[in-house]
C-alpha cells in the first residue's frame, strides 16, 4: 500500500534483509522474506512440481530450512582492479563481482578466509579472473584457486606461507593444467554418517551439515527394515554410510575420485558398503540388477535420472527413495514411477541454499 509520504508499506511477511549486499549480490534472492514466507516458497516449489505432473502427495512432511551461516561450500569469483582484489559472488545476471564485506549465508570459518584471501591475492595475482572454491572439511578450509597465474617462486612461497599461517586444510591451484595441490599437511577428509572419507579436490558435499542431517534422517526412516539397498549417484557414499550396517549397500558413482574414496573408507572399516564405478546415464542398473535389492535410493545431479528411473520402473523393486536438488526433473522422473504403479507416500521440501531459489527434497515411493 502507498503511504502518505509516497513510500510503500511493507507487506505482512516482509523483513529487513540481513545483508548490506542484498539486491546487488546474486547469491541471495529472498532475504526480504520472513521465515514463514521462505518456508512457504520452498514448499510451493516442491508441491507445484508434483502438481504439474499430476502426482498425488501422500504425507507432506514439514519443510526444512537450513539456518543462516550454515553453508559449508561455495565458489566465489575474484578479480584485481586498480590495485585492489575484489572477491565475492557475481551480481545477478552480470559478470560484475560484489566485493563482499559480510555474508549471512557462509559458515564463519569460510567467511574468515575470504578476507584473508583478498589481502594475499591483492599482492600476488595479476589481472586474470580467479575462481575461489571453498569447502569446510574435517581438517579446516579446503581452498582451490582456479585461473590464477603465478610468476616465479615468490608468489608460490607467499601462498604456501599463507596456507601454513592460517592453517588451511588444503590449498590447490589450477593454472590451466588441472588442479595441483600446493599444501595439504594431512589427508583431507569429510565425515559422513560417522565415517571419515578422503575428500577429493572440489568434491561434492551436501551444502550444509544440517541439510545433510535431515536428508540422511529421512533416508534412514524411509529405508527402515531394508536389508539390501542400492545407493545410486552415491558420491563419497554420504547416504550409503548413513544407512549401512546392518543393511548391505551398493554405492554406485561415476566420478572416479569420489568412487575410490568411498571404496577405501568402506574397506578400511570393513563396512558392508560395496562401491561400484559406473556411469548411470549411459549404463543404468538393469531391471534384473535392481530387483535383487529391497530398496533403491537415488540422489542424481540436477538433470535427474531419466534412464535410470526407466529401468527402476521396469524392475520388481517396491521401495524407492528419491532425493533431489531439482523439483522439475524429480517430478518428470516421479511421473515415470507413478505410471509404473508407485505411490508417492512421503515428501519433504528442503531449503539448504537459504534465501536462494534453489530447492531440494526427499521423497518415498512404494508399490
Ligand atoms: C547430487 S550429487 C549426490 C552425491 C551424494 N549422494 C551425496 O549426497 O553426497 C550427484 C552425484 O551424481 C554423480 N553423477 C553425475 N553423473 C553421474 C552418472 N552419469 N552416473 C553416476 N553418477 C553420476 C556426481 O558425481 C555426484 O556425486
Amino acid at each position: 500500500m502507498l503511504l502518505p509520504d509516497g513510500s510503500l508499506e511493507a507487506g505482512p511477511n516482509r523483513v529487513a534483509p540481513p545483508c548490506r549486499h542484498f539486491a546487488r549480490c546474486g547469491g541471495c534472492q529472498l532475504q526480504q522474506a520472513d521465515e514463514e514466507a521462505l518456508s512457504r516458497f520452498v514448499t510451493d516449489r516442491v508441491t507445484s512440481a508434483a502438481a504439474s505432473q499430476k502426482i498425488a502427495v501422500g504425507e507432506l512432511l514439514e519443510t526444512h530450512l537450513s539456518p543462516p551461516h550454515s553453508r559449508r561450500r561455495a565458489t566465489l569469483h575474484g578479480l584485481k582492479t586498480a590495485g585492489k582484489f575484489v572477491l565475492g559472488f557475481r551480481e545477478a545476471g552480470s559478470h560484475r563481482i560484489v566485493d563482499i564485506t559480510e555474508c549471512p549465508v557462509l559458515r564463519e570459518e569460510l567467511f574468515h578466509i575470504v578476507g584473508l584471501l583478498r589481502a594475499i591475492l591483492t599482492k600476488i595475482s595479476n589481472k586474470a579472473p580467479v575462481d575461489v572454491a571453498l569447502t569446510l572439511t574435517d581438517q579446516g578450509v579446503d581452498c582451490t584457486l582456479t585461473g590464477i597465474h603465478l610468476d616465479g617462486l615468490g608468489p608460490t612461497e607467499a601462498l604456501l606461507d599463507f596456507a601454513r599461517e592460517h592453517a588451511l586444510a588444503r590449498l590447490s591451484l589450477d593454472q590451466g593444467y588441472g588442479g595441483e595441490t600446493l599444501w595439504e599437511p594431512e589427508p583431507v577428509t569429510v565425515t559422513v554418517g560417522g565415517v571419515a572419507v578422503a575428500f577429493p579436490e572440489q568434491g561434492f558435499l551436501q551444502p550444509t551439515q544440517d541439510g545433510e542431517g535431515i536428508l540422511a534422517r529421512d533416508a534412514r526412516e524411509f529405508l527402515e527394515g531394508a536389508q539390501t539397498i542400492a545407493d545410486l549417484f552415491a558420491g563419497l557414499g554420504t547416504f550409503a554410510f548413513h544407512v549401512a550396517n546392518p543393511a548391505k549397500v551398493l554405492a554406485v558413482e561415476a566420478a572416479r575420485d569420489a568412487h575410490l574414496a568411498c571404496k577405501a573408507a568402506a574397506n578400511a572399516l570393513r563396512l558392508p558398503v560395496h562401491a561400484m564405478h559406473r556411469d548411470l546415464f549411459r549404463n543404468p542398473l538393469q531391471p534384473e540388477e535392481i530387483s535383487r535389492f529391497d530398496a533403491v535410493l537415488l540422489d542424481p545431479p540436477r538433470a535427474g535420472a531419466r534412464e535410470q528411473v526407466a529401468t527402476i520402473a521396469a524392475s520388481e523393486i517396491t521401495r524407492v527413495v528419491y532425493i533431489s536438488c531439482n523439483p522439475a526433473s524429480w517430478a518428470r522422473d516421479a511421473k515415470t514411477l507413478v505410471e509404473a504403479g508407485f505411490r508417492l507416500e512421503k515428501l519433504r521440501p528442503v531449503g539448504q541454499f537459504r534465501w536462494s531459489t534453489h530447492v531440494e527434497l526427499t521423497s518415498l515411493f512404494v508399490r
